[in-house]
């Protein structure tokens, strides 16, 4: 039982709790043997014994007993929740830790939906098992035990007969178990995709829209709610078909219980009170059957749940952090490629990428879309690890680098800009919250953002929707910009910052940029020439490999790639001033 043990893991914080709860609850199966050995002893004693005197303390002991059960079985039932909500607090936590550890190549290969369900779903299976389902079980079993050993105790042939059937409905409720389970399996499959569909379509509604796909998501969806449903359906058809033989054989111990006791009773081997008690444990016995079928899906049901969790807990980062301390507290921005190679499963995407950059240069990187321009700049970030050479910061490999100082000292705005659901202060001070609100202005400013900003409703304290909703493309990589330049780091890489920035905003950001830049290292990645030109080394990729480097002047000597992209961009130009009149017109 590897879920169980996984979940033990868990449960095994709140040992005392537990052992004692599971203590109770035993107290409370034995408990149940107490009225019917007392309605045994009414019928004989009161009503065949005459005895009348012993009614009320019999009647007063069942209430007592009654009264116990219902407090004990509260306080238990309500430590169960306890435990259960501690362990899945644990859980969410690590489950959420785990999250942030892992890196770019998991989040490649997993869909945020399936993510999404064993957030939820998963964990809720899991709590619902070890709130209820635990103490059921151990409850159900040990009333069954209790009540056999009674039955025995009073008239063991009349035992032995109950008995008989027993493994009858032991082997109706494993095959159930065993042929429902899969269901189960499946049913948690498809309810992540079922998450993936929807999660996706919110997300991307906009695009929905705007290709008037509505109907088309919509089928989508139902042929995957269609799945869903009848995945429960199939499951509930494996459960109906064994309910009913279950049912029936719970039925059987009745009929069996009067044709045999009231035979015994004729015959005077059995008294009339002791047919009452066994009358009276029938349920002890029938019950745990029939709950056998209920406890068997919701055991089905965390172990499916819990073999994903688990799953997601043990996921590894193909990136792992290395335990090598340099005591170094802010880089110099040495940045050295070294024959690096990359490729993502077969497709090679950087090959022999070799090139040096001292701090206060820049690099533009530009290039065809595809050519590997911003995997390079990912492997700088180590958000992947090199397949061959080694990329070097200060003259270590990014792979000895403790990883939260090297992403400490490198700032990257992504050619996908995320914005959080925050003010516009939230957002920029993202990587440096302790920032001011000066500091913030100075970074809003040097991004060309603080005028905009100012003409906001609520201006810095404006809230933006998710992923930025309210800002246009370019105010939004403004945004992205400021964060960056706020966390002032050693090594700042643009990914297409103003790509969705006008020329004379862009020029003007250059300028604001350029005091800044001059203790960092800088990598611009761009289309436009306009955004490289200006960089101290500008290499030209394209296929995963470097085609052309040098500055902008002589790249445009050498008449290549670089040369006819200028071309295309600028138009006619006068070759003696190589495009920069042209550029600031
Ligand atoms: N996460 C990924 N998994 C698999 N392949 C990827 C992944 N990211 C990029 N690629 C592939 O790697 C190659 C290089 O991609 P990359 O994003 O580095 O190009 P780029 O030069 O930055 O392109 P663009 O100018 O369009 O941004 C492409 O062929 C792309 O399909």
């Amino acid at each position: 039982m590897r879920s169980m043990r996984w979940a033990w893991g868990y449960i095994r914080n709140y040992r005392d709790r537990f052992f004692i709860s599971l203590s109770l609850s035993l107290v409370i199966s034995a408990l149940n043997m107490v009225n019917p050995y007392i309605a045994g002893k009414i019928v004989d004693k009161v009503i065949f014994g005459h005895q009348t005197g012993l009614l009320m303390p019999f009647l007063g002991t069942m209430i007592g007993v009654t009264i116990v059960k219902t407090v004990i079985r509260y306080n238990y039932q309500l430590s169960f929740e306890r435990i259960s909500q501690g362990v899945i607090f644990t859980l969410r936590e690590k489950l959420y830790d785990r999250l942030h550890q892992l890196d770019f190549n998991f989040y490649d290969r997993t869909k945020t939906g399936d993510i999404m369900a064993r957030m939820t779903g998963d964990l809720e299976a899991v709590r619902h098992f070890i709130a209820w389902g635990i103490y059921m079980i151990f409850e159900n079993f040990t009333i069954l035990v209790f009540a056999i050993v009674f039955m025995f105790s009073i008239h063991p042939p009349l035992a032995l007969v109950m008995l008989a059937i027993t493994p009858i409905t032991g082997f109706f409720a494993y095959k159930l178990a065993f042929t429902v389970r899969p269901t189960f399996t499946e049913i948690r499959g498809q309810f992540a995709k079922l998450n993936s569909v929807v999660q996706e379509n919110i997300s991307g509604n906009r695009v929905v829209k705007a290709f008037a796909k509505e109907d088309y998501e919509i089928d989508k969806f139902s042929v995957q709610n269609k799945e869903f449903k009848e995945k429960n359906l199939l499951s509930a058809r494996v459960w109906e078909k064994y309910l009913p033989v279950l049912d029936s054989l719970a039925g059987v111990f009745s009929v069996v219980m009067i044709l045999v006791g009231g035979f015994m009773v004729i015959k005077g081997s059995l008294t009339m009170g002791q047919l009452v008690t066994f009358n009276s444990l029938i349920w002890a016995v029938n019950n745990p059957m029939r709950m056998a079928g209920w406890l068997i899906n919701d055991l089905q049901r965390f172990i499916a749940s819990a073999e994903k969790v688990e799953d997601l807990l043990n996921t590894k980062s193909k990136i792992t952090n290395q335990i090598i301390q340099y005591n170094v507290k802010n880089f110099n921005g040495v940045v050295e490629f070294d024959h690096v190679s990359f490729s993502f499963g077969d497709e090679q995407v950087l090959e022999d990428i070799t090139f040096k950059v001292i701090p206060g240069q820049t690099v533009g990187i530009i290039g065809p879309t595809g050519a590997g321009k911003s995997t390079l700049v990912n492997l700088l970030s180590r958000f992947y690890d090199t397949a061959g050479g080694e990329v070097r910061v200060d003259g270590v490999n990014v792979k000895d680098w403790d990883l939260h100082k090297l992403r400490g000292n490198v700032a990257m705005v992504m050619q996908d800009i995320f914005l959080y659901s925050d003010t516009i202060e939230g957002n920029i001070a993202y990587g440096n919250p302790e920032a001011s609100i000066e500091s913030v202005q100075f970074a809003a400013k040097v991004a060309e953002a603080h005028d905009f900003i100012l003409e906001l409703p609520d201006g810095y304290d404006t809230i933006v929707g998710e992923r930025g909703v309210g800002l246009s493309g370019g105010q939004k990589q403004r945004i992205a910009l400021a964060r960056a330049i706020l966390k002032d780091p050693t090594i700042l890489i643009l990914d297409d910052t103003t790509s969705a920035v006008d020329m004379e905003t862009e020029l003007r950001i250059q300028n604001t940029l350029k005091p800044i830049l001059k203790e960092k290292t800088c990598f611009i990645i761009a289309h436009r020439i306009s955004s490289v030109m200006e960089a101290d080394l500008i290499l030209v990729l394209e296929n995963g490999r470097i085609i052309e480097r040098g500055k902008h002047e002589e790249l445009l000597k050498k008449k290549g790639y670089y040369y006819h992209v200028f071309k295309t961009q600028f138009g006619n130009f006068d070759d003696r001033n190589q495009g920069k009149e042209v550029r600031c017109i």
